[in-house]
């Protein structure tokens, strides 16, 4: 029988439970000093934008083990802390709700996002935290750092990494309805976000050779 990497107790917080017990161990740490570790702020929903076409990976990245976890579920895992509920974009998930892309499918990572804060807004959260699926590494205490924040937030590294606000989901709709740009950066300036830096590199695995630079870090 298939091992379910992440499950969700009757509460809806997840945990992993794959099979390598270093990348339990990995996600189950905490990713800032004690003091500094958050419970899943009550206004917080988190979202895992995975409805991309893999082209260079060649294969759905998302779907890809990497120790003992698909990659998705590192994402999910890396929000877990920090969210009161995890939404995923742009396929199914076991233990996730999922949300179809705004306006529709096929507008890159933006559409994910416009979906999510739409089901984000319509539950009461008012900011949503947004990683992509092939970041299985963060910077200790990165997510923190953008719970904090005020506002709208991003990672100058990695725009797709960003906090939302919510009542944001019609407007970024309707920038994606009359063609504009699907770049996450550009979005981010346009809703004058507030952009983060970062000490340590942020990897996104985009290519099965990426894997090795992983473990390089
Ligand atoms: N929901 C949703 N997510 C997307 C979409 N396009 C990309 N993403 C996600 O956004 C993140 C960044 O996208 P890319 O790294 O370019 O992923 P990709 O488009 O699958 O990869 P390439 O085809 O190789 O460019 C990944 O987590 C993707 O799964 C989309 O149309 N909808």
């Amino acid at each position: 029988m298939a091992v379910e990497p992440v499950r969700a107790d009757r509460g809806g917080r997840l945990s992993v439970v794959g099979r390598d017990r270093d990348a339990r161990r990995a996600v189950a740490q905490p990713r800032a000093g004690a003091d500094d570790r958050l419970t899943p702020a009550p206004s917080i929903a988190g979202v895992v934008l995975a409805g991309g076409a893999s082209s260079r990976f060649g294969r759905d990245k998302a779907e890809e083990m990497y120790r003992g976890c698909k990659l998705i579920d590192w994402s999910i895992a890396a929000l877990t802390p920090c969210c009161a509920a995890i939404y995923v974009a742009g396929r199914a998930h076991d233990a996730c709700a999922s949300v179809p892309d705004r306006p529709r499918a096929g507008l890159g990572p933006l559409g994910g996002l416009a979906g999510a804060l739409t089901a984000a807004r319509e539950r009461g959260f008012t900011r949503l935290l947004s990683l992509p699926c092939d970041t299985p590494h963060l910077p200790e205490g990165l997510l923190e750092r953008l719970c904090r924040s005020d506002g709208a937030a991003f990672v100058r590294a990695c725009p797709v990494i960003g906090i939302w606000p919510s009542a944001d989901a019609d407007r970024l709709a309707d920038w994606l309805e009359k063609d504009g740009p699907r770049a996450m950066r550009a979005w981010a300036d346009a809703i004058g976000a507030q952009a983060v830096e970062t000490d340590s590199p942020i990897i996104n695995i985009n290519r099965t050779t990426d894997f090795a630079r992983l473990a390089q870090n």
